[in-house]
């Protein structure tokens, strides 16, 4: 499953803003995800968190600013073509095709991508296997348990090895136990498909468990970034994140 690192480019974030009518979402962004490393993304709650991923992934087209992607602009591109070109998404709810078992939920991305149907089911069922959850490959997607619906997601994302893959608070619901089991498989990911990835979470212990490099996003800016010791250190971080979130508690 390993891929050479070398050829895989960056995807980045270049002054990228985005603003819907008045309110500026994003401002002047600026973000790199190497192939091969977990980069963490944290932010209150409205931080601007999900937009950046949707710019980064052509769901959300920036205002002003560039998204590349081996240093070709493409902040213009559509999702699908975005997807073919190497970055793909897990979205914050599974978004599974509920009336298809598993098998078919990953072989329907690979002819999407442009596969035949064989070869799909083949880089399916060798995913599947891959990830442990083999024995899923003929269950229905619509009676999956919470956590293999997260998987099989995540699976369905790596169909045909994307270079990107990021994740939209893939452990939002899950047990302590089941965040640190996830926390394994993304280091995998990065660590055996050399895949760049972002993770998006409100996990903080997660994110900072897994991650090589961590971004803070508070009211649509970068305030923070960092190795985990940068961001447990920083007095900004705590002020703005860390310090909603005890206010919160
Ligand atoms: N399509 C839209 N139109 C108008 N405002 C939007 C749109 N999408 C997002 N916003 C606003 O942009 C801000 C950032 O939203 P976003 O969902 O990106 O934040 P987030 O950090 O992902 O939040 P959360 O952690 O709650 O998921 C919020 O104030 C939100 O209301």
């Amino acid at each position: 499953m390993r891929r050479s690192r070398d050829k895989a480019p960056s995807l980045t974030a270049s002054g990228v803003n985005v603003a819907f009518g008045g309110f500026k979402a994003l401002t002047d962004v600026t973000m790199t995800i190497t192939p091969g490393a977990v980069h963490g993304l944290i932010g209150p709650n409205g931080a601007g968190k999900t937009t950046l991923v949707n710019t980064l992934t052509g769901f959300q087209t920036p205002t002003t600013g560039q998204v590349g992607l081996a240093g070709r602009d493409v902040g213009a591109l559509a999702p699908h073509e975005l997807r073919r070109a190497g970055v793909a998404r897990t979205f914050q709810a599974g978004r599974l095709f509920t009336g298809l078992d598993v098998l078919d939920n990953l072989a329907v991305t690979g002819v999407g991508l442009g596969h035949s149907r064989s070869a799909s089911e083949a880089e399916a069922m060798k995913l599947l296997g891959w990830m442990g959850i083999a024995h899923l490959a003929e269950q229905p997607a619509a009676g999956l348990p919470y956590t293999d619906e997260r998987r099989v997601g995540i699976a369905r994302a790596l169909m045909f090895s994307p270079e990107f893959l990021l994740l939209d608070e893939p452990a939002a619901g899950m047990s302590e136990a089941e965040a640190s089991d996830l926390a394994d498989l993304i280091r995998l990911v990065a660590d055996e498909l050399g895949t760049g990835i972002l993770l998006i979470e409100h996990n903080v212990g997660l994110v900072l468990s897994v991650s090589h490099h961590v971004y803070v996003l508070d009211a649509g800016q970068i305030i923070e970034e960092g190795d985990v010791d940068v961001i447990l250190a920083s007095q900004a971080v705590r002020d703005a994140y860390l310090g909603a979130d005890q206010e919160a508690a």
